[in-house]
């Protein structure tokens, strides 16, 4: 308790609120794996990522975000747990202040040293991203666990953008980036539950996809992570971009599904 107490008072994360008032499906959440519920009906899931509607990379306070041209189907997600089409919109991270932690989602409380999050919005049902964003089957979000070992050839691009962004509210131009280099081998194996965003406005309306299989990034990659700051250059205070998780939730008994047994 005094952990989650400390990390609202600590972190500019949270001044918004903790959880949304009578919210029973927030994220993130340990994943116990026995109690998790094998569905074989869960598809394989199908991205299809093209590197050309990679926008720009932005430093937005929370995390640095990668922004993906989401005015036509051209970077999609389906199957798995959807029935519909949904457009990736961004991707962006979580991550400590050290290897030890940083990750939102746990699997059996083992945590990880950082989580990439692939936003995408149902475009079969909405047209935009912020009417998604308020509907129960609006977002699918990917998360991949990242650990500490070999260097990732595919992520060095995003990490030598990153001095460029360092303040809240820079941005630069960040073109023809595939996402589908940040996936690990396997995306068959998977856990799904229905959840919310982990930032304000934390609304209910992701379906979170969790993949079993990690990627490795180097220990000097992640820590251009924690070079960035949470604060623009003009303030007088400067707080490096860390510990940008949010406290885990409760399941308040909700079943979390897995791909494979
Ligand atoms: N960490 S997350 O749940 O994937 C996630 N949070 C947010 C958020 F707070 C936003 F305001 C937003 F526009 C997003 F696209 C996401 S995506
Ligand atoms: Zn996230």
């Amino acid at each position: 308790q005094e952990a989650a107490e400390y990390n609202m008072k600590m972190h500019p994360m949270w001044q918004g609120p903790l959880a949304v008032p009578g919210g029973d499906r927030q994220s993130p959440i340990d994943i116990i794996v026995q109690r998790s519920i094998i569905d074989s009906e869960l598809k394989p899931l199908v991205t299809e990522y093209d590197p050309h509607t990679c926008q720009q990379i932005w430093n937005n306070g929370y995390s640095f975000l990668v922004e993906y041209d989401d005015t036509t189907d051209k970077s999609t997600l389906k199957g798995g747990p959807l029935q519909d089409k949904f457009r990736l919109c961004q991707f962006h991270f979580h991550w400590g202040e050290t290897n030890a932690w940083g990750s939102e989602h746990t699997v059996d409380r083992r945590l990880f040293p950082a989580e990439l999050h692939l936003v995408h919005w149902n475009s079969d049902k909405y047209s935009l991203f912020e009417e998604a964003v308020m509907e129960d089957n609006g977002l699918a979000v990917i998360g991949v666990f990242l650990k500490v070992g070999k260097r990732h050839e595919g992520l060095q691009k995003l990490v030598d953008a990153l001095p460029a962004i360092r303040h809240k509210d820079s941005v630069v131009e960040f073109t023809r980036f595939d996402p589908g280099c940040l996936l690990p081998s396997n995306i068959e194996d998977y856990w799904t539950y229905h959840g919310s965003l982990t930032t304000p406005p934390l609304t209910e309306s992701v379906t979170w996809i969790i993949l079993k299989q990690h990627i490795e990034v180097s220990h000097d990659q992640l820590a251009v992570f924690r070079s960035l700051l949470f604060t623009s250059a003009e303030e007088e205070v400067q707080k490096s971009m860390v510990n940008n998780f949010r406290v885990q939730q409760p399941l308040r008994g909700r079943t979390v599904r897995s791909s494979f047994t």
